[in-house]
């Protein structure tokens, strides 16, 4: 469903993400984590076609974005780490904005909408986007891209902003999503979030997939069949350097 080979972007000198290579079938649940600057975000855009690669190939959904892009974008969901909306517009009408775009089915759509935004508590549509909190937007932001139930959903940290109730919703979600066959791509730094709820984790740093497989596989990687997914990413991404630094510490 999601599949990339060699995908490479550089900005001037620096390589941001250098030869990612991505296999991930419809039903899977991939976390995608990585140091601050890693590549993380630069990944995802190029997976959705706001971000055209330096080098690489992209197919989504079995479409090639060379030449498929806009059947892609009308297909996929993005939900990205600060959603760009209508500041002007009020929820319900940012609501009935995308579902014309995306020429869904009206009634089934708006019923899902609005079990959805019953879940996530959104009960502020009828005020306007430009009073809402980062938290506020990135829930009508979900709310919108899941009622269309897309195959192939990519969510940039969403559960930043979200409280508790609103993270724990958003996590059983996606997971009826994707047994029902949809493929989820998250970034995400909560370690917590990759290890309860992704059926495959990859590993991002200084542009580079370092590690990539089911926790399991992870830690047959490390040798350490009982480390958690923070010590085999610290491991994988700290170096001797932060090893000095936590031991200065004294943890
Ligand atoms: N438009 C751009 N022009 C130049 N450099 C960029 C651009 N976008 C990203 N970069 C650089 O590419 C690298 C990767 O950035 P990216 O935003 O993909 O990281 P990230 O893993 O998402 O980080 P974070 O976890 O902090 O959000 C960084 O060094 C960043 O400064």
């Amino acid at each position: 469903m999601i599949h990339a080979k060699d995908l490479t972007k550089r900005f001037g000198d620096l390589v941001a993400v250098d030869h990612v290579s991505l296999d991930i079938p419809a039903g899977q649940i991939y976390g995608f984590l990585g140091p601050n600057g890693a590549g993380k975000t630069t990944t995802i855009k190029m997976l959705t076609g706001i971000l055209r690669p330096t080098e690489g190939k992209i197919r989504i959904l079995g479409m090639d974005m060379d030449k498929d892009e806009l059947e892609i974008k009308r297909q996929i969901g993005v939900v990205p780490d600060e959603p760009k909306m209508y500041d002007n517009l009020k929820g319900f009408e940012f609501a009935r904005f995308i579902m014309e775009i995306y020429r869904v089915p009206k009634e089934e759509t708006e019923r899902r909408f609005y079990e959805i935004c019953k879940a996530f508590s959104i009960d502020y549509l009828d005020k306007f986007i430009s009073d809402y909190s980062h938290g506020m937007k990135q829930k009508l932001m979900m709310a919108v891209t899941l009622m269309r139930q897309p195959r192939v959903i990519f969510l940039d940290e969403p559960t930043v902003g979200l409280d508790a109730r609103s993270a724990k919703i958003l996590k059983l979600w996606l997971k009826k999503m994707a047994q029902t066959g949809a493929t989820i791509f998250l970034t995400t730094h909560v370690l917590e979030v990759a290890e309860k709820m992704c059926d495959r984790i990859g590993i991002i740093d200084k542009g580079r997939l370092i590690a990539q497989g089911t926790l399991e596989e992870l830690r047959e990687l490390s040798g350490d069949k009982k480390s958690s997914l923070e010590d085999l990413f610290l491991e994988l991404t700290g170096g001797n350097e932060f090893k000095d630094i936590i031991d200065q510490l004294g943890e």
